[in-house]
């Protein structure tokens, strides 16, 4: 039976007096890679919240996996979110952050020595976050977020300080997530990573 993950029908949102989102309609079913693209200031994160449940809307309907978006245990064993860099834990290394990812979820999806060699960064990986590079960090934040279980990742703007070469190899990892009957909605300035996928517009129109 065909059982959408996503349905978005006639969301709105205001913030403040800002109307940032109008009318958007967005489908996705499971194993799709959909990008959110559009200029700064279009409502891709505005949408990708929305999609979570932490940013309520104004009016209009969203349902994930069949019901309201809901920030419970239930929501979040399901979906996996990458957002803003995250506050670190003072002290902890690289793999000490993966290491507790790894604790707290009983069935992680990769062991943290095959994070750390996925992200390219079992040499650092004794350094704490504040001690790496941007994109070394970025990296380290995707590795957590594809280490953990899930069904749907929503990662707003996973490219953030990645090098080109790393890019592409993201567009890899996300291809096999999906293959393995994942579903992934993330906004990105990307092209590569937005060739992917199927391109929306949070005005709700297809590429
Ligand atoms: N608290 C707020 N009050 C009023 N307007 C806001 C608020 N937060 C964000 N906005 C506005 O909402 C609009 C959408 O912001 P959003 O972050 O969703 O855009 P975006 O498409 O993700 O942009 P970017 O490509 O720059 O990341 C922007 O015009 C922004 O200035």
């Amino acid at each position: 039976m065909y059982e959408p993950i996503i349905e978005v029908a006639g969301l709105a949102v205001d913030l403040g007096a800002n109307p940032v989102l109008r009318d958007v309609r967005l489908t996705v079913s499971p194993g799709e890679i959909v990008a959110v693209v559009g200029p700064n200031g279009c409502g891709k994160s505005t949408l990708l919240r929305c999609l979570t449940g932490l940013q309520p809307a104004t009016s209009g309907e969203i349902r994930m996996f069949g019901e309201p978006p809901a920030d419970n245990a239930r929501f979040w064993s399901r979906v996996a979110l990458l957002g803003d860099e995250p506050a670190w834990y003072p002290g902890l290394t690289a793999r000490e952050h993966l290491e507790l990812m790894g604790a707290v979820h009983a069935t992680p999806r990769m062991t943290v020595d095959a994070a750390l060699d996925v992200f390219a960064l079992t040499e650092r990986a004794d350094a704490v976050p504040l001690n790496l590079s941007t994109g070394q960090r970025q990296r380290l934040c995707l590795a957590a977020t594809l280490l953990r279980p899930s069904t749907l990742l929503l990662l707003d703007e996973p490219e953030r300080g990645l090098d080109a070469a790393f890019r592409s190899r993201l567009a890899g990892l996300l291809g096999d997530y999906a293959a393995g009957g994942g579903t992934v909605v993330m906004a990105t300035h990307d092209e590569g990573l937005a060739a992917h996928a199927r391109q929306v517009f949070p005005s709700g129109v297809t590429a």
